[in-house]
């Protein structure tokens, strides 16, 4: 069964609370009331994040902290007494990588792992394989963030020519050409994962299965965007951190429940403590710094 208690903070307040705050309280009954849980995981930290190269859909394998990384959440996951019966992946292998480690931590290799590209990092289209910082020295930092993080705005597309044209990938090679992305903005990548979300996830996680999610910086940020409902101004904003569990629970119609410890801006809970989090966080909008 999944463990109710989250995080080193959590257990804490345990300790610490005679008389819970409101809050807390607040907080507890609606623990009570969750029906379901689900958790993602992003990848750890692959070969391009470690040179700081935009990568998307090209398929780099994860670095050495980031199979560290993925090693302690799994561990995380352990000490928790999480349990799984299906796993979901993109058809990536970092993605791949940090979903076998972190079974493997478990235990649970046994378990069935779906592998789906409608989990992948959104395409990053003619950006791809250049340096983050270079990128910015290029073109200033305003414009790198509009097409890092805005909400709307794809960079511009890998054509036919492009060195990493998705066409040219061996896994893409049963995508529909008019599904073929040569770029993808978050809203873009939102309309590719939400509909796999809802037709093949939703489901399973509604029949009863503890379902474990292993997938990249962007398709989490597309999915919780969704299930928090979380503006187009304040999801350009939120950055997840890479190889740390984050936790959903959700209420029989799959509302998400809001956790003790919830990040900011999400119902979900990260299964770190918050110094260490918030450095995780911190290293990937570094990526990109002004001069
Ligand atoms: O390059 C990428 O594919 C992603 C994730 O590493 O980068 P960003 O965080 O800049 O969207």
């Amino acid at each position: 069964m999944f463990s109710s208690s989250c995080c080193s903070s959590e257990k804490s307040t345990s300790i610490r609370a005679k008389d819970p705050p409101a809050a807390t309280v607040a907080t507890q009954a609606a623990r009570r009331m969750s029906k379901y849980t689900v958790v993602f995981v992003r990848h750890g930290q692959s070969v391009w994040n470690l040179e700081n190269k935009f990568t998307g859909w090209v398929d780099v394998p994860l670095s050495e902290q980031g199979v560290s990384e993925a090693q302690e959440a799994g561990k995380m996951l352990k000490e928790h007494k999480y349990e799984f019966d299906i796993a979901y992946t993109s058809v990536l292998k970092r993605a791949i990588q940090t979903c076998n480690i972190v079974l493997e931590e478990l235990d649970q290799l046994y378990i069935p792992v779906e592998k789906d590209y409608r989990l992948n990092e959104r395409m990053y289209g003619a950006l791809a394989g250049l340096n983050k910082q270079e990128t910015v020295d290029k073109h200033g930092i305003d414009q790198v963030m509009i097409w890092r993080r805005s909400y709307d705005v794809p960079p511009p597309p890998a054509t036919e020519d492009h060195e990493y044209y998705p066409g040219n990938f061996p896994w893409a090679k049963d995508i529909p050409k008019d599904k073929l992305p040569l770029t993808e903005s978050l809203k873009l990548t939102l309309e590719r994962v939400l509909p796999y979300w809802n037709e093949t996830i939703v489901p399973m996680v509604k029949s009863g299965k503890r379902v474990l999610i292993a997938a990249h910086g962007n398709s989490i940020r597309a999915i919780i965007k969704h299930l928090d409902n979380i503006p187009e101004d304040v999801i350009t904003k939120i950055d997840v951190p890479t190889g740390v569990p984050l936790v959903y629970e959700f209420d029989e119609d799959m509302k998400p429940i809001k956790r003790e410890n919830a990040a900011e801006h999400l119902s979900g809970s990260y299964l770190l403590n918050p110094d260490e989090l918030k450095k995780k966080i911190e290293a990937v909008k570094n990526q990109t710094k002004a001069k």
